[in-house]
């Protein structure tokens, strides 16, 4: 492909995902890589380079752009080797016209901005978009950090996990022989916290009730081996996901399918017999943009409100199932209030017994009854966490 042919390619993808965006479609992935399926003539250095520039276009844009084209002719207006390229050759993009609708730069959409928590001042919104290192975390119950960091060229410890290696953005892992044994997961040091969060021991009976593909209650396992740790989920194809990453990593937990709307029947038995039970909700993500950004132009009013409505039913099935002394341990992956501090608020004012805790780790800032971790603050995804214990 000509230097200007990727540009169209990449414009092509770029509609694409605006009409898969308005039509709660395919993720950005999946759209390139059925585009180049249905294009085999283009080599691997094609594929790469149409990928970043689709993913530099996505980035710099918080709004939903108009199309492809204003897409990328916003990442060409501040790049003049890019707008060299629309030259009108055979399969380039037209030339550029005084006309053309240029997206306008921006980090955050603007229905969002007021919604953010107020540690994330204006200042820290570029460090939500940047590129993220990839994290690993160390499986505690079979190898150390320290013998492991060594392994993988360019790691550092991470500064707050003492699970925590930190390696460059885009290291390949998943062939590497210590991922393979499962020694190592790919874990954000951000999602580690909230796992030491939960401050499981030993005998300790642990239900992870949004429990996805298992990331954070590995890690609870790996954490205490003697402990007893209870995965369940509504959705079967990320559930399925942990049994395999439990033999890689051997670890037992026990994975529960609930059915949405009659979790608290299904989970009747547990009723004040959890030592900790930890709510890592669905939420809008915005904590996660830098790995995700088009996840911004997928987050509408409706859906957000759709989400805390989510958080505090899983909090209210939650809270019957810790025992007394026990602890809730609340989480989402967002830097909005409503998800994060007023969700956390909300259930202290319907449940005004319960004890807000203190994390036993140094990183984030106090967020209400809870802690905010920050990209720009911490060099983690964005976390909101909070902690409550159950009076005996
Ligand atoms: C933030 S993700 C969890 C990520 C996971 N804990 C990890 O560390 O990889 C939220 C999860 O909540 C699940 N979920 C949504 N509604 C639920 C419900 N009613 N009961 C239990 N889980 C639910 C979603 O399927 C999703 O997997």
């Amino acid at each position: 492909m000509t230097p200007s042919a990727r540009v169209q390619a990449a414009i092509e993808i770029l509609d694409e995902v605006i009409a898969s965006v308005r039509q709660d479609g395919a993720p950005a992935d999946a759209i390139v890589t059925r585009y180049f399926k249905a294009r085999r003539y283009a080599g691997s250095k094609d594929r790469r380079a149409v990928r970043e520039l689709v993913f530099r276009a996505i980035r710099r844009s918080g709004e939903v752009p108009a199309s492809g084209r204003s897409a990328m002719l916003g990442l060409a207006d501040e790049d003049a080797m890019l707008l060299d390229l629309f030259d009108g050759s055979p399969h380039g993009p037209a030339v550029r016209e005084p006309a053309d609708d240029v997206a306008k730069p921006s980090a955050i959409p603007q229905w969002v901005q007021p919604l953010l928590s107020g540690h994330v001042t204006e200042a820290e919104w570029p460090a939500l978009l940047e590129r993220a290192p990839i994290d690993l975390r160390v499986n505690a119950a079979r190898a150390s950090r320290d013998e492991l960091i060594g392994q993988f060229e360019g790691a550092e410890t991470a500064p707050h996990s003492p699970w925590g290696l930190r390696l460059p953005p885009d290291t390949r892992v998943d062939d590497h022989p210590a991922f393979l044994q499962g020694l190592v997961e790919i874990q954000d040091e951000g999602s580690q916290l909230i796992a030491l969060a939960c401050q499981s021991s030993e005998g300790a009976r642990i239900l992870d009730l949004c429990a996805g593909a298992g990331g954070k209650a590995l890690a609870l396992a790996a954490a205490s081996p003697g402990s007893q740790v209870i995965a369940t989920d509504t959705n079967r194809a990320r559930l399925a996901q942990l049994a395999p990453r439990a033999q890689r990593a051997v670890a037992e937990i026990e994975v529960r399918l609930l059915d949405g709307g009659r979790e608290s029947a299904q989970l009747a038995e547990l009723e004040g017999q959890c030592d900790i039970v930890l709510v890592d909700a669905p939420c809008s993500g915005s904590g996660t943009w830098r790995r995700n950004p088009e996840g911004r132009w997928r987050l509408s009013p409706d859906r957000l409100d759709r989400l805390v409505h989510l958080q505090q039913h899983l909090l209210d099935i939650a809270a019957p199932l810790v025992k007394p002394g026990g602890a809730l341990v609340y989480a989402t992956c967002s830097i909005i209030r409503a998800e994060g501090t007023d969700q956390a608020r909300n259930f202290l004012g319907r449940h005004s017994s319960w004890i807000v805790q203190d994390m036993p780790f140094e990183g984030g800032r106090a967020d209400g009854p809870g802690r905010l971790l920050t990209p720009a603050h911490d060099a983690t995804d964005g976390f909101f966490v909070a902690r409550f214990a159950k009076p005996c």
